[in-house]
């Protein structure tokens, strides 16, 4: 399917974005290895959440749909999961293999987890590694750096490891095969990565004790099942709080947004670039923050983002190529490297995507570095299957001089399925 962007006048109105990804797919997971109920409400039914529902459901969990976004899930505690009969596909989803492979690697039976061309291509190196150390039996192409990914679990042992990159998925497949080890185990990452995972599970009853980076977790505890409120996922509001902020006389108000310090590098970005955002009425629903947002039209400037502040970001830095074109001045992001491991290699999609409209963005090795106060003319891109890059282009299309044809949108459903009906709703011509 393809789809016409064109220039707006003005984004403006009230809106909420579906429930958050990382999040979604945590409950499904502790939820099936909990004892008893946990109900989640407020469940993305994104295509790669789905795929997380699928493969519990072949792992011989029951969970059931109650309402649009809500659904009851019944464990029966870290050790119910059955051996499934076919192969579990995970299809476009990078949490979905990784952190399950944490927990099938405690599993008494062999697993087979495979997905699509995109899965095939990311690196899974990364987990097969420290759950080999903890004892699991795993292999996967070119000895278990790709999948598909054979798992035979095992009795695993608690370990000290140290991750070479901040990365939530390695910390949390971890983590979760802590679960079934003999002793505790420790991860200790390089930069704090986004920390769902340690608190869903302390939620749960799991005991853990976290250090700045380092992050213990005691093995085999009593996980009882939860009520789970989803708050809205930032990296689908970072969309829109993009397009507030870049088309001209616009004001809107994004509700029930989760503001999880270790996700809202984006917010702090905008802000720092002079973007007008304020954060409303800050609750918690059990133990993830979440706020409203309004913003304004502003006028950006350029910014540098290195270091600690990439993990913070990671998603939403093709969404800031997008909005550095139209602010003062040059913007810079570095140590970024890891964006070449995603759904695609997003600094290569969005620096060619971002060039086909006509803008002029350079490529570094771990970056790009964009000059500011650029027309976009237009033209037709390419997803290349990436939910991300498609969004990003469309907002990209809310300020350009022609329109923007963006291929194959039908992949945005990977994270925000109703994504450009709501951006319709939003914006005003
Ligand atoms: O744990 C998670 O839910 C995620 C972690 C991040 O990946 P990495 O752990 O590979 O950085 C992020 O890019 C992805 O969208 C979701
Ligand atoms: C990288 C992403 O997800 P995953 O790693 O789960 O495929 C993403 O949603 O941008």
């Amino acid at each position: 399917m393809n789809q016409t962007i064109q220039a707006i006048s003005s984004v403006s109105g009230t809106i909420s974005v579906p429930g958050d990804k990382s999040i979604s797919h945590r409950a499904i997971m502790l939820g099936s290895i909990a004892n008893g109920k946990t109900y989640v409400e407020g469940f993305l039914n994104s295509d790669d959440c789905l795929s997380t529902i699928r493969v519990f459901r072949q792992l011989g969990v029951e969970i059931e749909k109650v309402k649009e976004t809500s659904y009851t899930i019944r464990g029966k505690g870290l050790n119910s999961l059955k051996e499934p009969q076919e192969i579990l596909n995970v299809g476009n989803s990078g949490t979905t293999i990784r952190l399950t492979s944490g927990i099938l690697s405690g599993q008494s039976f062999h697993s087979v987890l495979t997905g699509d061309d995109s899965i095939a291509r990311r690196p899974m190196g990364r987990i097969v590694e420290p759950l080999r150390i903890m004892g699991a039996q795993i292999d996967g192409r070119e000895n278990g750096k790709y999948a598909p990914l054979s798992i035979r679990g095992n009795r695993l042992k608690g370990i000290t490891y140290k991750t070479p990159v901040a990365s939530a998925q390695i910390k949390s497949a971890i983590l979760f095969a802590g679960l079934y080890a003999d002793k505790e185990t420790t991860v200790i990452e390089p930069y704090l990565s986004r920390d769902h995972s340690e608190k869903m599970l302390k939620q749960f009853g799991a005991k853990l004790n976290i250090n700045k980076n380092t992050i213990t977790i005691q093995p085999e505890p009593e996980l009882e099942g939860q009520k789970i409120i989803v708050p809205g996922d930032f990296s689908s509001a970072a969309f829109f709080i993009a397009a507030a902020l870049i088309v001209p006389n616009s004001l809107l108000r994004i509700k029930n947004v989760g503001i999880n310090s270790t996700r809202v590098g984006f917010l702090e970005a905008v802000k720092a670039m002079n973007g007008s955002v304020e954060i409303e009425d800050i609750r918690y629903y059990g133990v993830e923050p979440m706020a409203d947002l309004v913003i304004k039209t502003s006028s950006l400037h350029g910014i540098t983002i290195s270091g600690e502040w990439i993990p913070k970001i990671i998603d939403e830095l093709p969404l800031l190529a997008v909005i550095a074109s139209q602010a003062e001045g040059t913007t810079i992001v570095r140590d970024a490297i890891e964006l070449r491991v995603k759904e695609t290699d997003r600094i290569k999609t969005i620096v060619s995507e971002m060039r086909k409209i006509g803008v002029k963005i350079e490529e570094l090795k771990d970056g790009f570095i964009i000059e500011g106060k650029q027309y976009i003319e237009g033209g037709r891109v390419s997803t290349h299957g990436d939910h991300r890059i498609g969004m990003a282009m469309a907002i990209a299309g809310l300020v350009s001089k022609k329109p923007i044809i963006i291929e194959n949108t039908g992949v945005i459903s990977i994270s925000y399925p109703g994504f450009l009906d709501d951006l319709a709703k939003i914006s005003k011509s």
